[in-house]
C-alpha cells in the first residue's frame, strides 16, 4: 500500500511582472493513512500555496504529488480539484450563507439518492455534536459551531485527505483550544488522514502526529509530536520528510 499523501521534490510558484517567482522549492513529505501532519512557518513561506497545490488549485513546476496510488500533480499531469477526493477546511472557505447547516453539510453529496444523503448528513452532524442544529443558517451559529459545520461538510464526502488551513484562527482563547482538541478527536475517530497549516506551534503539537517547519519554500524539519500514533503502514512507509 502506498502512503496516503506523497510529495516528492515539489516546486511551486507564480508568474509575475518580474517573471516566475519560486515559492515552494524541492519539498518532500509523506503521510501514512490515518496520520495527521502539521506545517508551521512564517508568513509568506508558502504554506497556503502548498495546500492549494495539493487541492489542485496550483500547478506543479517540478516534482510530484501523489494521493494514494494516483499522481495528481506533476509538470505533465494535473488532476482537477473535484477529482482529487480532497476535503478542505480553509479559513476563507466559508459556509454558504443562504443554505442551512444541514444543506451545507450535504452540498457535496447532491449526486447521492435523497435517503442516503440525509443519512450521511445526520451522521456528520452527530459526529461534530450538532445533531439538533441542522436547520439553522450560518448566521445563527457561533464561530466554533460554524467551523464544526465546515468540518462536517469537508468530511461528508469521505475524502482521501483533509486539508486544514488555519481553521481555528477566527476563534480565541479557550474555545479555540477546545475546538482544536475536539476536531483532532473527530479526525482520529474517522481515521482521517489530514494536513494542518497553522502559525501556532502549540496548536500543531496538540493536533498532529508529525510536525514540520517550512522555511524559504522547503521543509526544514519533520518530527513526531507527543500525539504521534503508532500507525504501522503495511509497506513500511512512514511519515517522513526532509532533511
Ligand atoms: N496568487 C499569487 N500570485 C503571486 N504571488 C502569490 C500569490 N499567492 C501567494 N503569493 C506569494 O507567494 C508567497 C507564499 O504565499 P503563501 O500564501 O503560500 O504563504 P503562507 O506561508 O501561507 O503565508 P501566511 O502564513 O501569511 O498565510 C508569498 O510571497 C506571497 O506573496
Amino acid at each position: 500500500m502506498s502512503a496516503a499523501l506523497h510529495i516528492e521534490n515539489l516546486a511551486l510558484g507564480y508568474d509575475g511582472r518580474e517573471g516566475f517567482k519560486t515559492v515552494v522549492d524541492g519539498l518532500s513529505l509523506e503521510l501514512a493513512a490515518g496520520q495527521i501532519g502539521c506545517l508551521l512557518g512564517p508568513s509568506g513561506c508558502g504554506k497556503s500555496t502548498l495546500l492549494r497545490a495539493i487541492a489542485g488549485f496550483e500547478h506543479a513546476r517540478r516534482g510530484q504529488i501523489r494521493i494514494g496510488n494516483d499522481v495528481v500533480s506533476s509538470p505533465r499531469q494535473h488532476t482537477p480539484p473535484e477529482r482529487r477526493h480532497v476535503g478542505l477546511m480553509f479559513q476563507d472557505y466559508a459556509l454558504f450563507p443562504h443554505l442551512s447547516a444541514a444543506q451545507n453539510v450535504g452540498f457535496g453529496l447532491r449526486r447521492l439518492p435523497a435517503a442516503e444523503r440525509e443519512a450521511r448528513v445526520a451522521e456528520m452532524l452527530a459526529l461534530v455534536g450538532l445533531a439538533d442544529l441542522g436547520h439553522r443558517h450560518p448566521h445563527e451559529l457561533s464561530g466554533g459551531q460554524q467551523q464544526r459545520i465546515a468540518l462536517a461538510r469537508a468530511l461528508a464526502t469521505r475524502p482521501a485527505l483533509l486539508l486544514l488551513d488555519e481553521p481555528f484562527s477566527s476563534l480565541d482563547g479557550a474555545s479555540r483550544e477546545r475546538l482544536t482538541l475536539e476536531v483532532r478527536d473527530m479526525l482520529r475517530a474517522a481515521q482521517q488522514t489530514a494536513l494542518l497549516v497553522t502559525h501556532n506551534a502549540d496548536e500543531g503539537a496538540r493536533f498532529a502526529d508529525f510536525m514540520g517547519a517550512m522555511d524559504a519554500g522547503r521543509l526544514a524539519s519533520w518530527h513526531p509530536t507527543d500525539q504521534a500514533l503508532a500507525i504501522q503502514p503495511s509497506s513500511g512507509s512512514t511519515a517522513s520528510g526532509q532533511p
